[in-house]
């Protein structure tokens, strides 16, 4: 079973809701367990700031799948919730994204582990630090407490 670390975040609808129907479906595959999550944060939208406010969290699974199985089932659990991929950085019901692997390194065109933007995205790192403070980002070599606290003091 592969350790795997996703960021979820919702601002559209009942985003905690969305979040928890989020956790739910990615328990009822029995080839993922949820081991941990953190606690939702409330944060200001990254990118296009003329959105609403998001919801995001972060959740460690631990699962049989491939990162692309993996990709292929929190893409359709985006779509079982009601996500409508309009614009790149707008508003979504509902957003998964792998974060991290074991210590895979991938880069592919519709996948790239570890997430690209991960160490860039403070609404990631808060809560990631939260339930995986030492896990090293593999390409990088810093834990996830060391590249926040980088992002915090803006090196
Ligand atoms: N705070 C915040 N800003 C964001 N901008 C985008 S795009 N997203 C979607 C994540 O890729 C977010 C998000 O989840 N949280």
């Amino acid at each position: 079973m592969a350790n795997v670390y996703l960021g979820l975040g919702s601002n559209l609808g009942d985003r905690e809701e969305n979040l928890e129907k989020a956790i739910d479906a990615l328990n009822d595959f029995d080839e993922i367990d949820v081991k941990d999550r953190s606690r939702v944060l409330e944060t200001e939208p990254y990118g296009k700031t003329d959105q609403p406010e998001f919801m995001n969290m972060c959740v460690a699974i631990k699962t049989r799948m491939s990162p692309l199985s993996l990709l292929e089932t929190v893409l359709g659990i985006e779509h079982s919730l009601g996500r409508v991929r309009e614009e790149v950085w707008g508003p979504r019901i509902i957003d998964i994204d792998i974060l991290l692997y074991e210590d895979l390194e991938l880069e592919l065109d519709d996948l790239s582990i570890p997430h690209k933007e991960m160490h860039k995205r403070s609404f990631v790192l808060e809560p990631l630090a939260e339930i995986a403070p030492d896990v090293k980002h593999p390409t990088l070599d810093k834990t996830v407490l060391e590249l926040k606290e980088d992002l915090e003091r803006g090196d």
